[in-house]
């Protein structure tokens, strides 16, 4: 990684996601998308992925969250690396959230279902469950909605509520694309400033592909991805 220059105090703190020289085929190696990746975030940190359309982002965030595996290389999330096995399920739902460009909540259920969801696939009581909800509906704005279905809600809050439900396991890492990129500039401000509030509040390394250099800006550290590999790595 080139200008790369991490302070005294990023040093100190331990990585918790990397990747090693990942490479990602699709179609038998007809599409070649990421070509020799090196990547890595330390705990607290937010990193903002930025790149052209179609230069990799989503895939290296799909893969860093193990939603998907690399032709060739290594993932490892704290240290430990991201495979096919129980430990490492048990590990991705537990230790890291998902924030999607278009939320993929379910219509159909109201946000406390939706937001309930993660937490039955980790085992978490419901009371347990419930308060962690009522405390991110709190701090988000929501409590009001808790019964109401998704397709009742707006773009926004619709993307709060995404931002709830990934935060109910209590992830050390977030990977959003694109949190806000269906919603307009004020909104999209809005609940970017909102995310970055409860990331640094959980003590939560953010790593976020975004089209939006005002958004990159306000993250720690910014990365530019062209061509399926990472080209430049600045502070901000
Ligand atoms: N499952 C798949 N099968 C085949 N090709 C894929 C698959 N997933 C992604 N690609 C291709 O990989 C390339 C990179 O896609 P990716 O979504 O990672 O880019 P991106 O940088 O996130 O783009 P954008 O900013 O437009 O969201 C694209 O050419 C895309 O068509």
């Amino acid at each position: 990684m080139s200008n790369c220059v991490l302070t005294p105090a990023l040093k100190k703190t331990a990585v918790v996601v990397s990747a090693e020289d990942v490479w990602k085929s699709y179609d038998d190696e007809t599409i070649q998308v990421l070509n020799g990746v090196d990547f890595e975030a330390r705990a607290g940190q937010t990193v903002a992925l930025c790149g052209p359309s179609g230069c990799g982002k989503s895939t290296l965030l799909h893969l860093l969250g193990g939603l998907d595996h690399p032709t060739r290389g290594r993932v490892t999330v704290n240290g430990k690396p991201v495979g096919d096995g129980q430990g490492s399920l048990h590990l991705l739902r537990h230790e890291v959230g998902f924030v999607f460009q278009l939320h993929n909540l379910i219509a159909d259920l109201t946000l406390e279902e939706n937001c309930l969801i993660p937490t039955v696939a980790a085992g978490t009581s419901r009371s347990v469950a419930l308060e962690r909800l009522r405390q991110l509906t709190e701090r988000t704005g929501l409590t009001h909605r808790l019964k109401h279905r998704i397709q009742k809600l707006s773009g926004g809050e619709r993307q709060r509520t995404a931002l709830c439900r990934a935060l109910m396991n209590r992830p050390r890492i977030l990977l959003a694309d694109e949190p806000t990129g269906s919603l307009d500039e004020r909104t999209s401000r809005q609940i970017f400033d909102l995310l970055l509030e409860l990331v640094a509040t959980e003590g939560i390394t953010l790593i976020m592909a975004t089209h939006d250099h005002g958004l990159a800006q306000k993250c720690d550290r910014l990365v530019e991805m062209r061509d399926g590999r990472i080209c430049e790595s600045s502070l901000t």
